[in-house]
């Protein structure tokens, strides 16, 4: 299956916090939505979802118009909301019920998505009495529990302290791996880096990078090394780079410890490996630049997430 996301405009009251969303995804892969607060990741999801429409653009599953009551989904949104009052067990069962399990279906599955999300000891538990990180492994069980092929999760990580955020980043590589299309939002870089396999980064209600994240990493890093001296921080091995080697490199990001160059017109890195060892300097590390979802992030959304 793939999901095409075409062009999507919406406003609220006369302002548009969309202006041309665009991305797709496959089966067997996950797509990570990122962008800062006030992006539009929400109000995209939120389309998908059909809880309101585009003012413009379109939603295809495998070239017809998405709908939501065609297909299985697994949707988390981002206002949680299951029933306080009722037992765990009870509203799982409930819901799996409600998106067309038999009962003895409905009962198997419930049991194993609350052995996997390992709040099994709560099943009869009011939902209420739990912990809001237990909260939203239900929540996430309630997500899974009819084994949808497509699964759109807002801010799924948001509450989990990091042993339950590595449970649900298994849940979802297993999700992946069993062929599901997996579309999530996030502000944490760092999970979406783990497992996702295309991203779109928004910002301002524009898509302002989207594509294969492997590729994106390659296409950023390209004509660009990382360097660092010993003894010497950011700052003071830009001062030496500018100094020193300003025909070769151009510096092009100073971190705490390292800098990264941008190579000049024709230099190749061989080139600078040599200067560099002619140089006498104390390298602790030198090679290609291999940018963090993050700095790329930074780079493409402006300050950092
Ligand atoms: N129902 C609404 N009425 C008016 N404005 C809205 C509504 N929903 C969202 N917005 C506005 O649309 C913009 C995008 O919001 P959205 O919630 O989609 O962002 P987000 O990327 O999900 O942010 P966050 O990470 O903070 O959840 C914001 O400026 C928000 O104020």
């Amino acid at each position: 299956m793939k999901l095409e996301v075409k062009d999507l405009h919406k406003s609220f009251g006369g302002t548009e916090v969309l202006h041309g969303i665009s991305f797709s995804v496959e089966s067997g892969r996950a797509l990570g939505l990122l962008g800062r607060n006030g992006a539009g990741k929400t109000t995209t999801i939120r389309i998908l979802m059909q809880v309101f429409a585009a003012n413009k653009g379109t939603v295809t599953l495998d070239g017809v118009p998405f709908s939501t009551k065609k297909i299985g989904i697994g949707y988390l949104p981002e206002e949680r909301g299951l029933y306080p009052k009722k037992t765990v067990t009870e509203q799982l069962m409930y819901l799996a019920q409600l998106r067309g399990m038999k009962k003895a279906e409905a009962a198997k599955a419930v049991k194993h998505w609350l052995e996997r999300m390992g709040v099994e000891q709560y099943a009869s538990r009011k939902l209420e009495t739990l912990s809001k990180g237990n909260q939203q492994k239900v929540q996430l069980a309630a997500t899974l529990v009819h084994n949808p092929p497509v699964i759109i999760l807002d801010e799924p990580f948001s509450g989990l302290d990091p042993v339950n955020s590595q449970v649900l980043k298994d849940v979802i590589q297993e999700q992946i791996a069993e062929n599901k299309l997996v579309i999530f939002s996030s502000h944490q870089m760092s999970y979406v880096e783990e497992f996702c396999n295309d991203i779109v980064i928004m910002n301002h209600g524009e898509t302002v990078l989207s594509g294969d994240l492997r590729e994106i990493k390659t296409l950023f890093g390209h004509g660009r090394l990382v360097l660092s001296l010993n003894g010497k921080d950011g700052e003071e091995t830009e001062a030496i780079v500018k100094e020193r080697f300003s025909g070769l490199v151009q510096p092009d990001g100073i971190h705490k410890d390292f800098v990264v160059l941008k190579m000049t017109g024709e230099t190749t890195k061989t080139q600078v490996f040599r200067a560099l060892a002619e140089s006498g300097l104390d390298v602790e590390s030198f090679g290609d630049y291999r940018p963090s979802l993050n700095d790329i992030f930074v780079e493409r959304a402006g300050d950092e997430a």
